[in-house]
């Protein structure tokens, strides 16, 4: 019944593997997951990491990305989702919400709810998304303690400190770099580089910090969508698309919404839904007979 309920793969050799993918040759992708059947999709098309995105999440609730949410919603999320996947999971932990101890608890959580990593960024609170204007960051020495602390923390040496910094967008690029170095210098594994804008920049990222390095191409932001395959060859080790399921899934869901509101009838929108068959495939249904023969002992039409 391996698989079946939740993942086979244990929260350590996730771990490992996270790890692992960041100095391989292949740039490790990590689309944003909304909710663990997401993650389930992300893993059965082929992407080498899952990603929970703290703009996502926030949204989903009905709330800004402005550091309302807890600990305890970001775990438990998080959880549900690193729960169902066999993918390393990139948790989105804002600025670690509080102080450095925070962050050290931070950790502790996260590794209990079978998290493979987390970013940490150098936002000041209230924090807001990477890609607006009028952002503020803590000095670099109080933004080394937060990453510290979380350094000092963790017992699975495998669990990644990814350290974002925002600076580019308020200092400049080479700010941004000179706190990069600081930040690896501090423990961090990775180092995400926020709101850069053009390929040029990414280069001149890369040139000048020798630690793995994530890009982030959210849509509507300040960086250009630049392929995955460019990033690898820029040197990228990692890229997130942290909203870009919850802006597909949003995108539909007001289309089909309207179109239901002003027919009367979803029946025009029925093509583009995931079947019941599909659903049913990804959720491994079948299988569910391993344990009990009753428990899928239908057959669907053919339009299902
Ligand atoms: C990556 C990010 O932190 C997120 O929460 O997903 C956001 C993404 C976004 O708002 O588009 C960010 O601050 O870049
Ligand atoms: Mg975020």
């Amino acid at each position: 019944m391996t698989g079946l309920i939740a993942a086979a793969t244990s929260a350590a050799d996730k771990r490992a593997a996270f790890r692992a993918s960041l100095t391989s040759e292949g740039i490790t992708r990590l689309p944003g997951a909304i909710n663990p059947l997401t993650a389930k999709l992300v893993q059965e098309i082929g992407f080498e990491g899952v990603y929970v995105s703290g703009g996502a999440f926030s949204a989903g609730l009905g709330l800004p990305d402005i550091g309302l949410t807890t600990l305890t919603e970001v775990t438990a999320h998080s959880a549900q989702i690193a729960g169902v996947t066999d993918l390393p999971v990139l948790v989105d932990a804002d600025t670690g919400f509080g102080e450095p101890m925070s962050a050290a608890r931070t950790v502790l959580a996260f590794e209990d709810a079978g998290i493979a990593g987390l970013h940490l960024e150098d936002q000041v609170n209230p924090k807001r998304c990477g890609h607006l204007d009028g952002k503020a960051i803590v000095p670099t020495d109080e933004m080394v303690r937060r990453l510290r602390a979380a350094v000092t923390a963790r017992r699975d040496p495998n669990f990644v400190i990814c350290a974002r910094t925002d600076a580019a967008g308020i200092d400049g690029i080479d700010a941004a770099i000179e706190r990069a170095k600081a930040y690896a210098d501090a423990g961090a594994d990775m180092i995400f580089t926020e709101a850069l804008h053009t390929e040029a920049d990414f280069e001149k990222f890369r040139g000048a910090v020798d630690i793995p390095l994530l890009a982030n191409m959210t849509e509507f932001g300040k960086s250009q969508l630049i392929p995955a395959q460019t990033l690898q060859n820029i040197g990228y080790n990692a890229v997130i698309y942290p909203v870009t399921t919850l802006r597909l899934a949003m995108g539909a869901i007001e289309a089909g919404l309207r179109e239901i509101h002003a027919k009367g009838t979803q029946e025009g929108l029925v093509d583009q839904m995931q079947t019941r068959s599909r659903l049913y495939a990804l959720l491994e249904y079948e299988r569910y007979n391993e344990f009990d023969s009753g428990v899928f002992n239908f057959t669907l039409g053919g339009n299902q």
